[in-house]
């Protein structure tokens, strides 16, 4: 159990509570950013849509699934949760506004541990200077969570998957390969491992997606974007197929990832190749850009884009067993 549930002076369950005042306990944890009109508790909250659209998105987290109470502590299950959808939010090449929160949980959840989830959620969400504007709460066999995240595209177009043509580069932002390293590790569930790579196992726990690369790419004119949830090879043949185009990655651009994944690969005995390509859960951002863009920081060119079938492929390489994530294979 986590350090932040244990400080807590009281851990009555969310039966003991119960939901009125486990929302309000939460609630409170959760102070309103400048775009919020109204805040949690009336019956919605009131945001404000400075560009007139708004973009809105939503994932859920199942315990047992996408993350465990004996691996990850409630403020590092709050950050996640709230990463993968701002992330989304950045993909669209969209600044998050709000996020609002729905907590499943059984009876017997101690009130500390929604009480640092919200922590957690508040706590990324300031990442990006927004808040947590409202949620729902009721009861479950286990802990689920749904977060859905609204965004603002500041007057420009959305940046979809459909938009890559021939000739551009393909281009990401932030680190692949890291959670599925900490996934494998925690997986092992053995203490000296998790504390030797104890940065990758924390990687898996929290995702630090590169947001601002999301908005700065939509600026730059990029004509493709998305995060990697499923595993780039799986995330980029979303992109291939919406545009009709085939995508060639280099090998070499994507050393460094796989480099730093090495010593801790070799110690698993396991392929830091399979866990670059095709590892889910960074939330890094991977798209097209025409030929000549200027990069914004943190981006760098990983391939380009041909007229072909629609696949993607990283010549020289072996393709893993698994190019992603599919919750039911
Ligand atoms: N149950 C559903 N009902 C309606 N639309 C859905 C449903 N599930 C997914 N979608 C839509 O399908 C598209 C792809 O969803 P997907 O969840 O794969 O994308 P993602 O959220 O970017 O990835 P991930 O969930 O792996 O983080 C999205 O536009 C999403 O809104
Ligand atoms: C306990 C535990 N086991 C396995 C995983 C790995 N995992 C779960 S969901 C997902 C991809 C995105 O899924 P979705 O498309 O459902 O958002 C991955 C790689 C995990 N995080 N926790
Ligand atoms: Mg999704
Ligand atoms: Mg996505
Ligand atoms: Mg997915």
């Amino acid at each position: 159990m986590d350090a932040e549930v244990q400080a807590t002076p009281t851990t009555p369950t969310v039966r003991e509570a119960g939901e009125f005042a486990v929302v309000a306990a939460v609630t409170a944890r959760l102070p309103q950013s400048a775009l919020v009109l109204l805040g949690p508790g009336d019956d919605a909250a009131v945001v404000r849509a400075p560009d007139g659209r708004v973009v809105v998105t939503t994932d859920v987290l199942v315990e047992g699934v996408h993350f465990r109470r004996d691996w990850s502590s409630a403020l590092e299950v709050g950050r996640k949760a709230a990463a993968q959808n701002l992330a989304d939010v950045a993909a669209m090449g969209a600044v998050p506004t709000s996020v609002v929160v729905g907590l499943a949980a059984p009876a017997d959840l101690p009130v500390a541990w929604a009480e640092s989830l919200a922590d957690g959620l508040r706590t990324e969400c300031a990442v990006v200077s927004v808040s947590v504007v409202g949620g729902d709460m009721t009861r479950a066999g286990q802990v689920v969570i749904s977060v859905t995240a609204l965004g603002d595209l500041e007057g420009r177009d959305p940046v979809t998957r459909s938009g890559a043509r021939p000739g551009d580069l393909v281009v990401v932002a932030g680190r692949l390969g890291r959670s599925a390293a900490g996934l494998a590790l925690h997986l092992r569930g053995d203490a000296g491992l998790l504390q030797r790579h104890a940065e990758l196992a924390a990687a898996h726990r929290v995702p630090a997606p590169p947001y601002a690369a999301g908005p700065a790419l939509a600026r730059a004119g990029a004509s493709a974007l998305l995060d990697t949830s499923d595993g780039l090879l799986q995330d980029l043949g979303h992109v291939a197929r919406g545009s009709g185009v085939r995508l060639e990655l280099d090998a070499a651009a994507l050393e460094d990832d796989v480099r730093a994944l090495a010593a801790c690969a070799e110690e698993l005995g396991e392929d830091p190749w399979a866990w670059v390509l095709g590892g889910g859960e960074d939330h890094a951002l991977a798209g097209c850009v025409p030929a000549g863009t200027a990069l914004p920081p943190g981006v760098r060119v990983v391939g380009r884009v041909v007229a072909g079938s629609p696949e993607v492929v990283v010549p020289g390489v072996a393709r893993p067993g698994s190019t992603g994530w599919d919750s039911y294979r």
